[in-house]
């Protein structure tokens, strides 16, 4: 008995179509711990349970079964057969009673329609099918009771067969007889909840209608078994009878709406039956089908089913998902979600997108952009497998100029530099190593091109025969008073010394004379004061042969030696002047020792350095000094071809009033001309006239001449080359180029200073920058008082040249200092009356000068008053504790009495015990009796408690002190 009354979870899973662990779930939903094992026993209480909980997928699987059977014959069907004969038997029994008497018993009808499908199989008996049809439903009835499949047939087949031929016909049967759950189950779509109201109720309905619709078809049933149902329908009604069976187990139908999955079977696996899982995918699988037109051609087992859907699936559609809700509302909705898992899920979302986008796929503009990104990075790829390339570029390219050079966008380029920490814009120019650094990012090595200013220094290889000799270009050099300017006087019979502000040499200029034997030297004039030192480099650099002059009545100081290293710098030969000899305190055998000592010996020494001793007072020895500048001169062999356009360089520039921008030239090759088209620094103009050094007007001018050019558009500087081109246009393009360059570069210098030094300021406390304009009257003075100002810089305070200039103080000048928060610096030049409006307007400090120590010294001054004021502690008094009160809220209080100098409420005061200081902060109460005062004086008592400190005691100092700001200098 205990085997009977047990079942197999393994069994009871077959049996109910669904899988063991939905049945373990079950179980476990009623309190019923089950192990998930096929052979596990589950008592028949729990089977009956299980039975009803999963009517409609025994069902379903019965229905399955008679479908495939009725429409594909017995061998289909057969296999469901046997195992149902074996459980049939029992269930049979109770269906059979329940049917006649009451339909209630539906627990038992399950297994009436598992008994049902054995049966057919067994009524393999095709040819019952004829009878079928004749047989009644009282006969059916009779025997049904005996015979599962009876209970099957009748119930089906009869109502069915009233219009059976068309599932359409049973449709209007059903609605009268609620045994047409089963067509719910097709109708679903319709009605999707009648299908779970007769499920549940289908067997007992079935049984019931069974019954009533039996009435004609009954004559199927005679047949009894099923069988005849099965064949039947095939023939006349059998599709009607077997639409009957499937009317019961029109869930059944549902299936075959799942039998679409087979269709994916008839790929994976092959065989029709389901079981609890296959379910559900078939279930899902019809969906597939339906989606996908291929499906229905899906032959195989499914399509076997199919047959029998297509006839109600056309009218239909909706069976398959009913046949999802059968298992309950959920599994159509597992099913379509565990369908879309493969990858097909994603292809077909591509496809739909693409529908939806109207696009092919393949052929959407994202895919083409991506196309296009793609092959970009291959063509990046390809660039960085290649062999790094050389990228020949000028300093101060923009980034987007860049980013052309390199083909690939800017935003790369930016990209790159903000992942090197560099925040640039399209249009920014880019330093040179900032250049590099990016270019090496994109598999580049740079080269910079040679600036346009060596361009123009670069000059054609001359032929030989077009080179004739010029006048050497010498430079007068050395310290301060050390008789330059009075050398060069002499030597051109002028006195300039005399005119010169404050007597010291303030510009350099430049002069061509003939010695007494009648060969030309140019002189470059160079200011002797260290702020000049910028301005002898340049010199240098033009200069053939350098004489240093020393004071014989002095010695060699550091601007001499600073001369000296100038010069063998630049590789220009020196000859040593020793002026002065007419002193009576000269000693020019000192000088010479000491050039020794500095390993520069003199011919007379056995040395290579001419040396003459001489008096720029007297003449003495000058001649002889120029015969010597002409000996080396000839030595160096200096050449030059004038019959081309002129190169040289700017000595000086100043704004004349009259005559606009005067800028003094040396040509050291080729031939300026009147008219010619000369560019000079950033600035180009035609030139209008030009001067020799003593004013006399020249329409030409050879290598080595100095001359006064009138009209470029601007004030070169001291220093930049010039050249004379072919077209204004030319001109300026080089001019405009010439001027970003310096844009960028003055910007540079003026607002970028490197992280280091920045961190390196901030490290030690305090930044603070001091930025001034310099406007003067000669580009020589604004140089040398720039340099000067630059050197006051120290840590604790940058001096910045923001600008400087040639001309007048102009509004923009005030502009910019308002605007960088400086002070504007006048050489020898005053604001316009506008800027001077404006300057008051900002509150804008213009200082004038016309001596360039005085610039210095009074901002040195300046440095100093904004440097961070350095404090000493003065010591204003001291009290002695001669009592101690403590008061609650207060604290201790001190009755004191101030023994020298004062005490102020404000005072830091320390507390000295023994001569050791125990305490310093702050007072809290300073009072005299009760009042609160400000301060007390020697010889006075007072009260006084402190801040936080309680620990006063009798015969304890209080000192006050205070911290007093004082100057800083240096
Ligand atoms: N006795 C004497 N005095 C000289 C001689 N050469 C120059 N001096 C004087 O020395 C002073 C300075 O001469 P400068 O020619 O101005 O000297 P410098 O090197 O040009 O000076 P800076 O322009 O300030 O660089 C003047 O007072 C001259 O008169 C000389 O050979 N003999």
């Amino acid at each position: 008995m205990s085997d009977e009354k047990m079942m197999r979870l393994g069994q009871i899973a077959r049996k109910l179509n669904v899988g063991t662990a939905t049945i373990v779930e079950s179980m476990a939903k009623r309190g019923f711990e089950v192990e998930n094992n096929p052979n596990s026993k589950i008592n028949m209480e729990q089977v009956s349970m299980l039975e009803k909980e999963f009517k409609s997928s025994a069902l379903d699987k019965e229905e399955a079964s008679h479908l495939s059977i009725g429409k594909r014959h017995e061998p289909i069907s057969l296999e469901p057969e046997t195992p149902k004969q074996e459980k049939a038997p029992e269930p049979a029994p109770a269906p059979v009673h329940k049917e006649e008497p009451k339909p209630a018993a539906p627990i038992p009808t399950p297994a009436p329609t598992p008994v049902a499908p054995a049966p057919t199989p067994a009524a393999a008996p095709k040819p019952t099918p004829t009878p079928a049809p004749e047989a009644t439903p009282e006969k059916i009835a009779a025997e049904a009771p005996k015979l599962e499949g009876i209970k099957i047939l009748g119930k089906v087949e009869l109502p069915k067969k009233p219009a059976p031929t068309q599932h359409s016909g049973q449709k209007p049967t059903h609605p009268q007889r609620p045994g047409h759950a089963q067509h719910p189950g097709n109708q679903r779509n319709e009605k999707p909840q009648e299908p779970r109201k007769q499920h549940p109720n289908q067997q007992n309905k079935p049984a019931h209608q069974a019954p009533k619709p039996a009435q004609a078809p009954a004559a199927a049933p005679t047949p009894k078994p099923a069988p005849a149902v099965p064949i039947a329908p095939k023939v006349e009604a059998p599709q009607d009878q077997v639409i009957a069976a499937k009317a019961d187990s029109l869930k059944g139908l549902t299936v075959l709406g799942k039998i679409e999955l087979p269709v994916d079977r008839t790929k994976k696996k092959g065989g029709p039956v389901a079981s609890s899982d296959e379910r559900n995918r078939d279930k899902k699988r019809p969906r597939k089908r339906i989606d996908k037109p291929g499906a229905p051609g899906q032959g195989g087992p499914g399509a076997g089913n199919r047959p029998p859907h297509s006839q109600g699936g056309p009218n239909r559609p909706g069976q398959n998902r009913p046949g999802g809700n059968r298992g309950g509302s959920q599994p159509p909705q597992r099913v379509q979600k565990a369908e879309p898992t493969p990858k097909e899920i994603q292809d077909q979302i591509k496809q739909t997108l693409a529908r939806l986008q109207g696009t092919k796929p393949g052929g959407g503009k994202r895919t083409q952009s991506r196309r296009d990104k793609r092959a970009e990075r291959d063509r990046d790829t390809e660039v960085e497998g290649e062999e790094s390339k050389v990228l020949k570029v000028t300093e101060f390219i923009s980034a987007n100029d860049l980013a052309a050079l390199l083909d690939v966008s800017v935003n790369q380029i930016i990209s790159t530099c903000m992942s090197l920490g560099m925040f640039v814009s399209i249009n920014q120019r880019l330093d040179a190593e900032a250049i590099t650094i990016i270019a090496d990012e994109f598999g580049y090595d740079v080269e910079f091109t040679k600036s346009i200013e060596d361009e123009l220094v670069e000059e054609v290889a001359d032929e030989e025969d077009d080179l004739i000799e010029r006048a050497p270009i010498v430079t007068i050099m050395g310290h301060v008073d050390h008789g330059k300017t009075s050398l060069l006087d002499y030597i051109r019979m002028s006195k300039v010394t005399a005119d010169e502000a404050g007597g010291i040499t303030q510009h350099i200029g430049a002069y061509d004379v003939k010695t007494k034997t009648g060969f030309k030297i140019a002189f470059l004039d160079t200011p002797g004061h260290e702020a000049f030192t910028a301005m002898r480099a340049r010199g240098a650099k033009i200069t053939d042969i350098a004489i240093i002059v020393i004071a014989a009545d002095d010695s060699i100081m550091p601007q001499t030696k600073e001369a000296i290293n100038h010069a063998q710098v630049a590789g220009v030969p020196m000859i040593f002047a020793i002026n002065k000899v007419d002193r009576p305190n000269a000693n020019p055998a000192k000088i010479k020792e000491e050039l020794a000592n500095q390993n520069l010996l003199i011919e007379e020494w056995g040395g290579k350095y001419q040396s003459q001793d001489i008096s720029a007072k007297t003449g003495q020895g000058i001649d002889e000094l120029l015969e010597k500048v002409l000996l080396e001169a000839e030595v160096l062999e200096l050449k030059a071809n004038p019959n081309k356009n002129a190169a040289g360089t700017v000595v000086e520039a100043s704004l004349d009033k009259g005559r606009g921008y005067v800028s003094t030239i040396m040509i050291q090759a080729g031939t300026l001309r009147v008219g010619d088209v000369m560019l000079a620094g950033q600035h180009y103009g035609r030139v209008k006239a030009m001067f020799d050094h003593t004013g006399k007007k020249l329409k030409e001018a050879g290598p080595s001449t100095p001359v006064q050019v009138l009209g470029l558009g601007g004030a070169p500087q001291a220093g930049d080359t010039i050249k004379v081109y072919d077209t204004e246009r030319e001109a300026r393009e080089i001019a405009n180029s010439r001027e970003q360059i310096q844009r960028e570069q003055s910007l540079r210098t003026k607002k970028h200073i490197t992280l280091d030094e920045i961190g390196r300021r901030l490290a030690i406390g305090s930044f603070k920058e001091l930025n001034i304009i310099i406007k003067g009257d000669v580009d020589g003075s604004v140089e040398a008082l720039s340099d000067s100002l630059l050197k006051l810089s120290k840590d604790e305070v940058k001096v910045s040249i923001i600008h400087k200039g040639v001309g007048q103080i102009s509004e923009s000048d005030v502009l910019l200092a308002s605007a960088s928060d400086a002070i504007i610096l006048g050489f020898q030049v005053r604001p316009s009356s506008n800027a001077k409006k404006l300057a008051e307007q900002e509150e804008i400090e213009i200082r004038h000068y016309s001596i360039i120590y005085d610039a210095i010294n009074q901002i040195k001054d300046a440095i100093e008053g904004m440097l961070e004021p350095e404090f000493e502690e003065v010591i204003t008094g001291n009290i002695t504790v001669r009592e101690v009160f403590k008061i609650t809220k207060v604290g201790t209080v001190a009755g004191s009495y101030v023994t020298d100098g004062f005490i102020t409420r404000k005072n830091k005061i320390r507390v000295i015990r023994g001569g050791i200081v125990i305490h310093e902060g702050e007072i809290d109460q300073l009072k005299r009796f009760k009042d609160d005062v400000a301060e007390v004086k020697a010889g006075y008592e007072c009260g006084i408690s402190i801040k936080n400190f309680n620990n006063i005691e009798i015969d304890d100092t209080i000192e006050g002190y205070e911290m007093k700001e004082i100057k800083r200098k240096k």
